[in-house]
């Protein structure tokens, strides 16, 4: 799915009919429904979009305004965009593309509101393509990148549809308005939940697609000399380029690692649910949303990084790197912001954390929140080790949940209302949030290199990788290692030292490692990433395609320059 999300340059008007609205009927509808629907989805006889985000509202999906309200005369669900505001706002494919949508609306029966509920709402003739009668749809216009996807509006007036058409697999309404209740009221957010998680295969592909692109290129350009007389050296031989990028390139395989360990859970908590058990629902919502949040955000910065690690070619489109930054900074925003994201993890560890001070053992990926303990015994430790890696952003991430929870507490006790207090530590429940993420990644990095088998030595180059990329943690975020005592000066420095000969040792196997995200050139687009590195020869090419070439002169030299010209010759 991220690959084909990336083939697609961020998205075509189909996009989200396979990675949000067909997904959609397979998790919330009935066997029925899926009879009816599903089918028809999968083969593409009918085309959907996801309708949820309003102009008004995405984020808090309990203020979304449309109405589904139940008419039991007629056993129909009535649905109404009420304001300005209620107008469906963003979904790809709506536009013009979709001639169905899976609507997120507010449920109404016998005058009381049950708040968001899915509903699948035909919206445009199967036959001609019109909209359906009062629905008025359009395109919202052009934005930053993904623009193949036809983004689209959409306005209700009072839609009558049947009863059936509310996707029950979850929550009910009987024909005689009846609401039934889920077995949790979050159940109607679980496609949220799921493609959450595929966004982080998507960050990991575009951080590898960024990296292989880079570094490919940084082997083909050489600059300047390392030494006077000397010949000019391959750009990857410069420290400082391999500081820029190896650890993005550590990233995209700890993120796609990530995104392994994400499928897995996804699958045996959807299947306990399906069983009954509700119980993994909040560790499945905190994870995914936190680690979609943090894979995104650092995929984006680590796009531009390699943009800026490939000079002025990386500025042009003929680089691909544009794109994929175009591509990361939708992922950032859609599907939950990632500031709001991450607080929702945080929600779940002050949680967590106050279970913990209850005397509860903690368990899954919180349970090292229960066994660090608080008072560290600083010591010189070993920073090539995994082990002490792991542990340390163990330490600080639990240092940092312990904290801002306290302050929270701190806070309450001094008067403030929860709600007010939360706010005021939000930064620091961001932050802690974050550290509680990075050392996720880390952890599973590490647990994931040691069931490498194929090969001793793949497994000791992907072991540098792994420390490369704990030591750039934690030379990056020294300050919060260093401000209990755990880590010490001299820890971090031996970090540093320790991130250098790692450079040094990646270096050899740097085209190999990006050899293996085995991205093919109709994937990556890029001129700078070609697997021949055949870049100068193409580069020429592909500025003779320029739009601007096509006539030796511009039609804007006759509209504009010459008469201008002519002006101020005449001028003289
Ligand atoms: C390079 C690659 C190229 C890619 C190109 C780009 C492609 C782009 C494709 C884009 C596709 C995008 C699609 C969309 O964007 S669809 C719309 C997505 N919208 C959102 O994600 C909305 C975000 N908002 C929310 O999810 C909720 O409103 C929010 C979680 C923020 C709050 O919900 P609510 O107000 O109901 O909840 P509370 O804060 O009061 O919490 C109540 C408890 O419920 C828990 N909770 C919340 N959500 C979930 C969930 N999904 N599952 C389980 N539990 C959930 C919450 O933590 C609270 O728990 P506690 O009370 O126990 O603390
Ligand atoms: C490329 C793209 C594709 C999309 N595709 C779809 C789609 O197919 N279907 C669909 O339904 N939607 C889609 N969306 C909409 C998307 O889901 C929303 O834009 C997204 O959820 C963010 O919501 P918002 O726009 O309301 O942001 P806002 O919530 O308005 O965010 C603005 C700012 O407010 C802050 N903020 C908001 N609430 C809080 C809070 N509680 N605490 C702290 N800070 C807060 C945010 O952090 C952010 O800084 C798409 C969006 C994009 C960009």
């Amino acid at each position: 799915m991220a690959a084909a999300l990336q083939t697609l340059g961020g998205g075509i008007g189909i996009t989200l009919h396979w990675i949000a609205f067909t997904p959609t009927i397979e998790q919330q509808a009935t066997e029925e429904q899926k009879k009816k629907w599903l089918k028809l989805a999968q083969d593409v006889a009918i085309v959907g979009a996801y309708a949820q985000t309003e102009m008004g509202h995405g984020t808090f999906v309990r203020g979304l305004e449309t109405t589904a309200t139940y008419d039991p005369s007629t056993q129909e669900f009535v649905i109404n965009s009420p304001t300005l505001t209620s107008t469906k706002w963003w979904p790809g494919g709506l536009g013009k593309t979709a001639n169905h949508a899976t609507v997120m609306a507010q449920l109404y029966t016998r005058g009381k509101c049950y708040g968001p509920h899915n509903f699948m709402v035909q919206i445009r003739s199967l036959e001609n393509h019109q909209p359906c009668p009062g629905v008025t749809l359009g395109d919202i216009g052009p934005k930053m990148e993904s623009n193949g996807n036809d983004n689209g509006f959409a306005r209700f007036d009072h839609v009558r549809i049947p009863r059936e058409n509310m996707l029950m697999k979850f929550a009910r309404v009987e024909a005689d308005g009846t609401y039934v209740q889920p077995p949790s009221s979050k159940l109607a957010y679980s496609n949220m939940v799921y493609l959450r998680g595929t966004f982080v295969m998507s960050a990991a592909q575009a951080l590898a697609s960024a990296t292989t692109i880079a570094v490919r290129y940084s082997c083909v350009r050489r600059q300047s000399e390392m030494k006077p007389g000397e010949p000019e050296p391959q750009i990857l031989e410069y420290q400082t380029q391999q500081y820029k990028l190896f650890p993005q390139l550590a990233a995209a395989y700890a993120f796609w690692f990530a995104s392994w360990f994400m499928t897995q859970q996804h699958g045996s908590i959807t299947g306990s649910m399906e069983k009954g058990d509700m119980s993994g629902l909040a560790e499945l919502h905190a994870l995914s949303a936190g680690l979609k949040s943090y894979t995104t955000a650092v995929t984006a910065r680590g796009i531009d990084v390699c943009r800026m690690a490939c000079g002025g070619h990386g500025y042009s489109h003929a680089s691909g790197l544009p794109a994929l930054f175009g591509g990361a900074a939708a992922l950032c925003t859609a599907e939950g912001e990632n500031t709001v994201m991450m607080l929702q993890t945080a929600r779940y560890l002050v949680k967590c954390f106050a279970q913990s001070q209850a005397g509860k053992r903690l368990t899954g990926t919180v349970a090292y929140l229960s066994a660090v303990q608080p008072s560290p015994v600083a010591g010189n430790r070993n920073m090539s080790d995994l082990g002490t890696l792991v542990a340390a952003f163990q330490h600080r991430a639990a240092r940092m949940v312990r904290h801002a929870a306290m302050q929270m507490q701190g806070e309450m006790q001094k008067g403030k209302a929860r709600e007010d207090a939360w706010n005021s530590c939000s930064v620091l429940l961001i932050k802690a949030a974050e550290a509680h993420v990075h050392s996720f990644v880390v952890r599973n990095f590490a647990e994931t290199v040691q069931t490498v088998e194929v090969d001793e030595s793949v497994r000791a180059v992907l072991t540098s990788l792994c420390q490369l990329y704990s030591l750039y943690g934690i030379t990056e975020h020294a300050g919060d290692f260093l401000k209990d005592g755990y880590l010490t000066g001299r820890d971090i420095d031996a970090a540093s030292s320790h991130l250098s000969a790692m450079l040094a040792r990646v270096r050899p196997d740097a085209v190999a490692l990006v050899d293996a995200f085995d991205l093919h050139d109709k994937i990556l687009r890029s001129v700078l990433g070609r697997y021949d590195g055949r870049v100068y020869e193409h580069l020429y090419e592909w500025a003779k395609k320029s739009p601007l070439n096509k006539s030796e002169v511009h039609e804007s030299y006759y509209k504009y320059l010459q008469p201008f010209l002519k002006s101020n010759r005449a001028k003289l």
